[in-house]
C-alpha cells in the first residue's frame, strides 16, 4: 500500500524535532530509515501511524489522509513501538487475544494462530510475556503489530538490544514479512540498514538528509572519496600522513595500520606509496577499502 509522507512538520514546545519532511514508498518495499539519536525517527513513525498530529503537512495512505481519528485507515497499519510496552503479566496467547479484540477482529483465533505461526512463538505462547528473552518479546511485539494484517508495518528499532542471534532471527522475520507487505524500520544502527534493506532515508536533525538505494546512497557523489588502508612494518606517524596532500582524515587502526580518506575523488594510492618510499618507511598492505554506509552516515550527520 502506498504511504506518502508530505512536508511534515513537528515542534515540542519551542523545539522543532521535523523540519519539512517528504518522502514516498509503495507496496512491497523494505525501506531502512536512519538517524542518529534524537534525530526525529520516533516522531515521524507515530506521525506515519496517526498517533501524533503533525503540525504542518500530512501523511497520505493509499489515497487517504490519516488523523488520529480514522480508525479505519489506521488499522491498515502495524506499529511496533520503540519501547515496546508490553504486559508482562499476560501469557503471549492471551494478550495476542486482547491486542485481536481490540481490533474487533471476527476470526480472532485463527488470526491469533497466525500470528503466533509467523512469528515463530509456537513454542512460548503458553508463557508469561515478563519470563521471556528481549528477542521473544521483540517477537511478540511483531506478532501484535501483525495481528489485524496490516498492509503497511512501522517498526521502530526493532533490532535494538537483542543479541547477535536474536539479531540474525528478528532481520529474518523482517525480511520474510516483507514480501508481503511495505515495511518502514527505523535504526540509529547503519549496518542494521546495510543487512537488510534495499533503500534508505537518512534524517538528520529533523531534516531529511537523503534517500535512495543503499548502494546509491554509499556511492553518491557527497561520498565518492577512496579510503586506503595502510599498513607498515613500523608505527604509524600520524602527523606526518595528515600532510599529506589529498588526505583528509587520518584514522589509526592499529599502532602499524592506518587507515586514509581521500579529501577529493583522487586515486590516493600513488601518493601514499610515494610517500612511505621518501620516508623509507615499509609498505606490508596498501589496500583501497569498501566505503560502509556507517561511513556515509557519519559523513552526512556529522555537525558542520
Ligand atoms: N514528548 C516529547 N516532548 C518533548 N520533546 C520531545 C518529545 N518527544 C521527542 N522529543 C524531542 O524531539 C526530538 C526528536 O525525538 P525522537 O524521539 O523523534 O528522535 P529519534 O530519532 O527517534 O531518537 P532515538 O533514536 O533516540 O529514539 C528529540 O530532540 C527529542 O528530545
Amino acid at each position: 500500500m502506498p504511504v506518502q509522507v508530505k512536508n511534515i512538520t513537528k515542534s515540542y514546545g519551542s523545539q522543532k524535532a521535523l523540519d519539512g519532511v517528504s518522502f514516498s514508498f509503495d507496496d512491497g518495499e523494505l525501506v531502512g530509515f536512519l538517524g542518529p539519536n534524537g534525530a526525529g525517527k520516533s516522531t515521524l513513525m507515530r506521525i506515519i501511524t496517526g498517533y501524533l498530529a503533525p503540525d504542518e503537512g500530512q501523511v497520505i495512505l493509499n489515497g487517504e489522509r490519516v488523523t488520529p481519528d480514522h480508525y479505519r485507515l489506521r488499522s491498515q497499519i502495524g506499529y511496533l513501538p520503540e519501547h515496546n510496552p508490553l504486559y508482562t503479566d499476560l501469557y503471549v496467547k492471551e494478550f495476542l487475544e486482547f491486542t485481536a479484540g481490540f481490533y474487533q477482529l471476527r476470526n480472532k483465533k485463527k488470526r491469533v494462530a497466525e500470528a503466533v505461526e509467523m512469528t515463530g512463538l509456537g513454542l512460548e505462547q503458553h508463557k508469561k510475556i515478563g519470563a521471556l528473552s528481549k528477542g521473544y518479546r521483540q517477537r511478540v511485539g511483531l506478532a501484535q503489530a501483525l495481528i489485524h494484517d496490516p498492509a503497511v508495518l512501522i517498526l521502530d528499532e526493532p533490532t535494538t538490544g537483542l543479541d547477535p542471534n536474536q539479531l540474525d532471527e528478528i532481520r529474518q522475520l523482517i525480511r520474510q514479512v516483507s514480501r508481503e507487505k511495505t515495511v518502514l524500520f527505523s535504526s540509529h544502527i547503519m549496518q542494521e540498514v546495510e543487512a537488510i534493506c534495499n533503500r534508505v532515508i537518512i534524517i538528520n536533525q529533523g531534516k531529511l538528509i537523503t534517500d535512495g538505494p543503499v548502494a546509491d546512497v554509499k556511492s553518491g557523489g557527497l561520498i565518492a572519496r577512496q579510503q586506503v588502508l595502510v599498513e607498515l612494518t613500523t608505527a604509524v606517524d600520524v602527523a606526518a600522513w595528515k600532510k599529506l596532500p589529498g588526505v583528509g582524515e587520518v584514522d589509526l587502526v592499529d599502532e602499524r595500520k592506518v587507515l586514509l580518506t581521500a579529501s577529493d575523488e583522487t586515486d590516493l594510492r600513488p601518493a601514499i606509496f610515494q610517500f612511505a618510499v621518501a620516508n623509507k618507511w615499509v609498505v606490508l598492505t596498501l589496500q583501497e577499502q569498501q566505503v560502509g554506509l556507517e561511513h556515509v552516515f557519519r559523513e552526512l550527520t556529522q555537525a558542520k
